[in-house]
């Protein structure tokens, strides 16, 4: 089990010795034919909550999917926790939930979770290591009284804890939620907010989330705001609420919005920015983009 003592440092000069969660540069990605991700630079800081936020269909999953190494296509320089994307050592090291919860509905919450631990975590000798992770996650999420409920029997927002629960199973490093907080409650969201915030402060897990829920921008520590398959902006929430005037994550989007789309109006500069409006034509002759991991 990972557990880091030391709280994430908002300088980032005591976490400077280990690479950072997330590097990405150039990072693109085809779909089909299309290029949904156009050329993006970010980093993810360790210890923290990044939030993805922006429009459905601007490119989250995709890149969340790019991060976990389950997306083909994948071009540029993509590094997770100072590896190479998909690199099988990073397999345990990476807790991922997509959107759609994935448990089995004919297995008790337990019973589940018993199941992917024993993936995980193989072996008699380990049994013990096990039921103790096992009893853990569920209490994480808040599942203790419903531990020997069939999953199936219970609601949407119970089978995405059992889901949450899942990738919890070994303490991994880094956690990719893909919209881990959709259709659930506002007393549920607030607890589930409390709880990432305890995974990335007592135990130094970073945090991937993706939202189209603005008002939960203000949780993160850092934003990466994507519109279009490209990265509007990368920085703090406040930061970003201060260099745009604006009381709101969301009303500080809108802004960089008008922003990129007046920029996008003017002539062509010299060299091309990092908005993704500045971008050159998706379907470019970069090599990259077509090469497959
Ligand atoms: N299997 C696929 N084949 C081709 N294109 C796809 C596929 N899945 C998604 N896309 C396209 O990739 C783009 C990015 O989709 P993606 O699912 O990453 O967006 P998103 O921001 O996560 O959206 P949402 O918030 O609705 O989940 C969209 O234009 C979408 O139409």
């Amino acid at each position: 089990m990972i557990i880091r003592s030391r709280p994430p440092d908002p300088t980032g000069t005591a976490v400077s010795l280990s690479p950072p969660a997330v590097r990405a540069e150039g990072l693109t990605v085809v779909r089909g034919t299309r290029t949904v991700l156009h050329g993006l630079d970010f980093t993810v800081p360790r210890g923290q909550i990044t939030g993805l936020l922006g429009p459905s269909g601007c490119g989250k999953s995709t890149l969340m999917r790019a991060t976990v190494g389950t997306q083909a296509k994948v071009g540029g320089t993509l590094e997770v926790l100072g590896l190479p994307a998909g690199d099988a050592a990073l397999r345990s090291r990476i807790g991922y939930v997509t959107q759609a919860p994935s448990v089995y509905d004919d297995l008790t919450v337990r019973q589940n979770l018993d199941y992917f631990a024993a993936i995980l975590d193989p072996g008699r000798a380990a049994a013990e290591r096990r039921h103790a992770d096992v009893t853990r996650v569920i209490a994480d999420v808040d599942l203790t009284s419903r531990a020997d409920a069939l999953a199936g029997n219970l609601s949407g927002g119970q089978r995405s804890r059992v889901s949450l629960a899942v990738a919890l199973l070994g303490a991994p490093e880094l956690l990719v939620l893909d919209e881990p907080t959709v259709g659930l409650d506002p007393v549920l969201r607030r607890d589930l907010w409390n709880l990432f915030h305890s995974i990335a402060e007592e135990r130094g897990t970073t945090l991937l989330i993706s939202s189209h829920v603005m008002d939960e921008a203000e949780r993160c520590h850092r934003l990466l705001l994507m519109r279009e398959g490209g990265i509007l902006a990368d920085d703090t929430p406040e930061a970003l609420r201060e260099r745009t005037g604006s009381d709101t994550v969301e009303a500080a989007f809108l802004h960089l919005v008008d922003e990129a789309v007046a920029a996008a109006r003017e002539p062509a500069p010299t060299t091309a920015g990092k908005s993704p409006d500045a971008q050159p034509p998706a379907t470019g002759p970069d090599s990259r983009e077509e090469t497959a991991r």
